[in-house]
Formats: structure tokens, C-alpha cells, sequence
């Protein structure tokens, strides 16, 4: 059995991890972390899920809960995610990051920390979508810049970082797929009098609201035909059940920090 501890056990993430983290026959739950100060910190982790008690009691004592466990599995907030990295790298176990919203100094910190330790990070764990990240490079370079790139997600109304993970993800591969840095044609969000659109950026827009899980587009806009590349989500599971497989895909890798493109062989 892999030892997995969720860190963020509360969040929306947090507790889908930990469901299906007792769901899979290759894995068991080792630790249940919140942050210091949370309601949830001391009481048992199945009564505040809502069900029966289990005797697991939800800690903030991370040393503690990393030194008894193979993999962290962290869905929560940049700052916290970079802390753990550096944490995890040290107790010499497997850090799986599904957190968005880095920074580049914050991204810069997670890949000394992968210099040691062994990290898998992506900002969206699904087959499918990290499917499209393929063929999104494929189609960019096949087609060239006259067909203008526009990509469009939507999430739900309390989502906190734009564009999302996954379309950054996408925009790489588009920006790989033309040979062009992303930071030197990204245009994200248009508005006023902005001028005609610049042969060759790609544009980042973004939908918030209601329960949206996640759906990204990726438009190819070309005189008289449009592509368009499309991912929806309707479960957070999809997202949980990469983050464990590569918990466990992690488990026999040298010191690095992977995408999900390296667990699922793409
Ligand atoms: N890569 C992927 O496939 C996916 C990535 N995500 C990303 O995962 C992240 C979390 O999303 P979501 O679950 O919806 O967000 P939530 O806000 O529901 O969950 C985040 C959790 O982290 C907790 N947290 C904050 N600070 C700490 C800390 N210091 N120690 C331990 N726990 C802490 C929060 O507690 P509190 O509420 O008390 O602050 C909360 O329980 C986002 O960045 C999102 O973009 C989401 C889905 C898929
Ligand atoms: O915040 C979310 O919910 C999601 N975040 C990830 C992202 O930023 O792309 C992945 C997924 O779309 C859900």
C-alpha cells in the first residue's frame, strides 16, 4: 500500500482525494492536513466529511504527517504548495502539485526543490486534457500564425487565479508548437480600444460562475473555417484519480520534477 497524505483536506480537491484515495486498493489515507486554525484541526476526519468517525484525527502538524506517509498529494494555494515542496523533497517523499496560479519565482522554487526531490506537477491531472496539450501543439504547428489562437475557459464563481492552469498549459503548447515563448505572445483578456489583433498572439479569456468544474476551448481562427479544441470536465474525480496515479507512478522515479505527460507516457 502507498501511503498518501492530502494536504488541504478540506477543499474541494482535498476531500475527492481523500474519497477515492479509500476507494483504490493500491493506496491508504496517512494523514488529513489543514492549515493552523482550522475548524476542521483535532476532530475526527470522517465526522467533519459528514460521515461515520474513522480515527483519523485532521492535523497541522506537517512534519509529522509527511514523515509517516510515501506521497503528499497537495491541492491548495502557491504559497503553501512551495513550502511543502522544499518539506517533502526533505521527509523523501513524492510531492504531487495540482495548485495553480504560481508566480515564476514561486515556479522557480519548485524546481529547486524537484533538484532533490521527486515532484510531479500539472495544472490539470486529466487524460483528456493533457491529450489535448498534444494535440494543440500538433494542430499550431501544422496550421502557422494565419490562423489567429483564442483560448476560452470557464470555472467556477470561486476560482481565484486567471487564465486558469490548464489554459497556460495549452497556450505553451500552441507557443511550443509555432517555436515562440508564450510570455512573448500571450494577450490575455482584451478590453477598450486595443487596436487590431497581432498576427501571432494567442489570446486568454476567461468565464467565471455558478458550479462550472472546467471547460477550456481552443480556438484556431482562420479566414472562412474555425477549429476548435475542446475539453469539458463534469467531475472532479478525473482530476483526483491522476493526481494518485501519479502519486504511485512517482513512486519509482528518480529525483525530478515530471509532468503528467511523463506518467501517462504522452
Ligand atoms: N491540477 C488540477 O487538475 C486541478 C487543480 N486545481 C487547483 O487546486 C487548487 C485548489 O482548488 P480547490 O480544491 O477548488 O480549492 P479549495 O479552496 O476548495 O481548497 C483549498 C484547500 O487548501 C487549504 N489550505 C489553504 N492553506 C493551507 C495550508 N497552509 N495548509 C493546509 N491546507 C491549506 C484550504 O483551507 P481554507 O479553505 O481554510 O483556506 C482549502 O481547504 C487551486 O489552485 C485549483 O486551481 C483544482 C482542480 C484540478
Ligand atoms: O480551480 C479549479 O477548479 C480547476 N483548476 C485547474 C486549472 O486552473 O486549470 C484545473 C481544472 O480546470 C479545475
Amino acid at each position: 500500500m502507498v501511503r498518501i497524505a492530502v494536504m488541504g483536506a478540506s477543499g474541494r480537491m482535498g476531500q475527492m482525494l481523500i474519497r477515492l484515495v479509500d476507494e483504490n486498493d493500491l493506496t491508504s489515507l496517512s494523514a488529513a492536513i489543514e492549515r493552523a486554525g482550522h475548524d476542521w484541526l483535532g476532530r475526527d476526519l470522517g465526522e467533519a466529511m459528514g460521515s461515520a468517525a474513522r480515527g483519523l484525527v485532521v492535523t497541522d502538524d506537517l512534519d509529522g504527517a509527511l514523515a509517516q506517509s510515501d506521497a503528499v498529494i497537495d491541492f491548495t494555494a502557491p504559497a503553501v504548495s512551495v513550502d511543502l515542496a522544499a518539506r517533502a523533497a526533505a521527509a523523501g517523499i513524492v510531492h504531487v502539485i495540482g495548485t495553480t496560479g504560481f508566480s515564476q519565482a514561486d515556479l522557480s522554487a519548485i524546481a529547486q526543490a524537484g533538484r532533490t526531490g521527486r515532484i510531479v506537477r500539472a495544472g490539470n491531472m486529466s487524460l483528456g486534457v493533457n491529450l489535448l496539450v498534444k494535440l494543440t501543439q500538433q494542430v499550431a504547428a501544422a496550421l502557422g500564425t494565419e490562423y489567429d489562437i483564442e483560448i476560452v475557459e470557464a470555472h467556477h464563481r470561486h476560482k481565484v487565479d486567471a487564465p486558469s492552469g490548464t489554459a497556460l498549459m495549452l497556450g505553451e503548447a500552441a507557443a511550443e508548437g509555432r517555436n515562440m515563448r508564450l510570455d512573448d505572445v500571450a494577450d490575455r483578456g482584451r478590453d477598450g480600444i486595443t487596436g487590431a489583433r497581432t498576427q501571432g498572439a494567442i489570446g486568454f479569456h476567461a468565464i467565471r460562475g455558478g458550479d462550472y468544474i472546467g471547460e477550456h476551448d481552443v480556438i484556431f481562427a482562420g479566414e472562412g473555417e474555425r477549429i476548435v479544441l475542446r475539453h469539458v470536465a463534469s467531475d472532479r474525480a478525473l482530476f483526483a484519480r491522476g493526481a494518485i496515479r501519479a502519486a504511485l507512478w512517482a513512486q519509482s522515479a528518480a529525483p525530478g520534477e515530471y509532468s503528467m505527460l511523463d506518467v501517462l507516457g504522452l
